[in-house]
């Protein structure tokens, strides 16, 4: 697909042909990069579509049964049911010829980053399994691919071994949100370990390319700042979140071991907050529990005095590094994140603001949100902002989006989903 394909807007909430203007002030038209040979460009409204697109349509709403490349699902409002048949057409696909067609295996494919990097690698024409318990993801996330003779959707836990032939393995399985990792915390460390060692012991044989997605929490509460590669880290092992941030640790331990005893070719990023459309409305997040409080009117929830920063990436970006890296010959771990750095207290005026603006424009007459004061939660980094300086270098990436149009980009997500009454 070419840079200069004309979107084409979608129907949907109003303003969803919206101009999207990037950090450098440009409008965002694609996402993606050529990098190393893999170009993982595509239209900004083809994917949109995607995640924009409505779950169903009604009995007799004279829009047909189906948009022309979505789910027939049809509500019938009458008696509270919905039918589905079969997809008459999917999502356009880049027609690869089978040498440059790769067959790549995505664990926690049906999460919300997964849902997203699936999205894009089906859109270039690669052939895609993905590998999901949904604990935490959905198959709504990944449903309109189901059936495409490029796609395939497998319940497994990866804390069992799995058997595929394939090229590239993409491991993000492991709950992501620090309420769902910390409920079953010795599960999760298990999905850590034991579902890390059977990826790349499934590597290993296949002689598949591996990146596991790490995370910034392998930083802990840092005590270096911005924080680069090189930094160790400030964890605490025995603390409430060490099940994820020591899960994720070994994790990279267990990667680079394979990669020095058996030379199994890896790679690992380490993503920072990201969030985007797709994001579990009540996964417990800071930017999903503000822009749906906001939405539904409701105060703020700000856990400490809310001086504690973050810097918040948009889910297309994390998408362009990931399969960049992937493509690179970077085996060192690279840190995927915005640099722009905010309060968690700036942060919830900003997705006030945004939600304000968005429902001022379709006419709707919002009061302001007021911020309450809840207490931190147990070893709550303190400050957190990524040195991309690795990653502009080896991968020349750079995040293009900034945060208000993310924002609002999440927030007509989550309206459109609510006025589905799907939220
Ligand atoms: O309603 C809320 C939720 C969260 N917060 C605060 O907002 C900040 C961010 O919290 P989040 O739960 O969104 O995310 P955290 O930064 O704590 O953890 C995240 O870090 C990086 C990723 O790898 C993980 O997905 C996630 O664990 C924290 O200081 C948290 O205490 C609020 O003030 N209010």
């Amino acid at each position: 697909m070419s840079a200069t394909t004309v979107p084409t807007p979608i129907n949907g909430t109003k303003n969803d042909s919206r101009v999207i203007l990037g950090k450098d002030g440009q409008p965002i038209v694609t996402v993606g990069l050529k990098r190393f040979g893999f170009d993982s460009e595509v239209p900004l409204e083809a994917l949109r579509e995607l995640y924009m697109r409505p779950q169903y349509v009604q009995a007799n709403s004279g829009s047909g049964a189906a948009d022309d490349t979505g789910a027939k699902a049809i509500y019938h409002p009458n008696d509270g049911t919905i039918s589905y048949t079969t997809l008459s057409r999917f999502p356009p696909v880049k027609f690869l010829p089978p040498s440059e067609r790769k067959r790549i295996l995505v664990t926690g494919g049906a999460g919300f980053v997964g849902s997203h990097l699936v999205d894009r690698l089906m859109m270039l024409g690669h052939e895609v399994t993905v590998l999901d318990n949904f604990f935490t993801g959905s198959r709504t996330t990944v449903n309109h691919w189901v059936g495409h003779p490029n796609f395939e959707m497998v319940r497994h836990d990866v804390v069992e071994p799995f058997m595929i032939e394939c090229d590239q393995i993409y491991h993000l399985a492991c709950p992501a949100s620090p309420p769902h990792y910390q409920y079953n915390a010795v599960k999760t460390i298990k999905t850590s370990f034991m579902g890390t060692l059977n990826m790349l012991g499934l590597a290993k044989r296949t002689k598949a390319r591996f990146l596991i997605s790490s995370t910034s929490e392998v930083y802990g509460d840092p005590e270096v700042h911005p924080q680069p590669e090189d930094y160790w880290g400030h964890v605490n092992p025995i603390g409430i979140r060490a099940c994820y941030d020591e899960g994720k640790r070994v994790a990279e331990t267990l990667t680079y071991g394979y990669h020095r005893q058996d030379n199994v070719d890896v790679r690992v990023v380490r993503i920072f907050n990201t969030y985007g459309p797709r994001m579990n409305p009540y996964d417990g997040r800071v930017v999903s529990n503000f822009i749906i409080q906001a939405l539904k009117g409701e105060d703020l929830t700000v856990y400490g005095d809310g001086t504690q920063t973050r810097s918040f990436q948009f889910i297309h970006d994390l998408i362009d590094g990931m399969i960049a890296l992937m493509n690179s010959s970077e085996t060192r771990p690279v840190n995927i994140g915005n640099t722009d750095e905010f309060s968690i207290g700036e942060f919830a005026e900003i997705v006030s603001e945004v939600v304000a603006k968005v429902q001022k424009e379709d006419g709707i007459v919002a009061p302001k949100v007021k911020i309450v004061y809840k207490p931190l939660p147990g070893d709550d980094p303190q400050r957190r902002r990524p040195d991309t300086t690795r990653a502009k270098e080896v991968l020349d990436w750079q995040p293009r989006w900034n945060v208000r149009m993310g924002v609002e980009e999440m927030v007509r997500y989550y309206k459109a989903k609510m006025a589905q009454g799907a939220l």
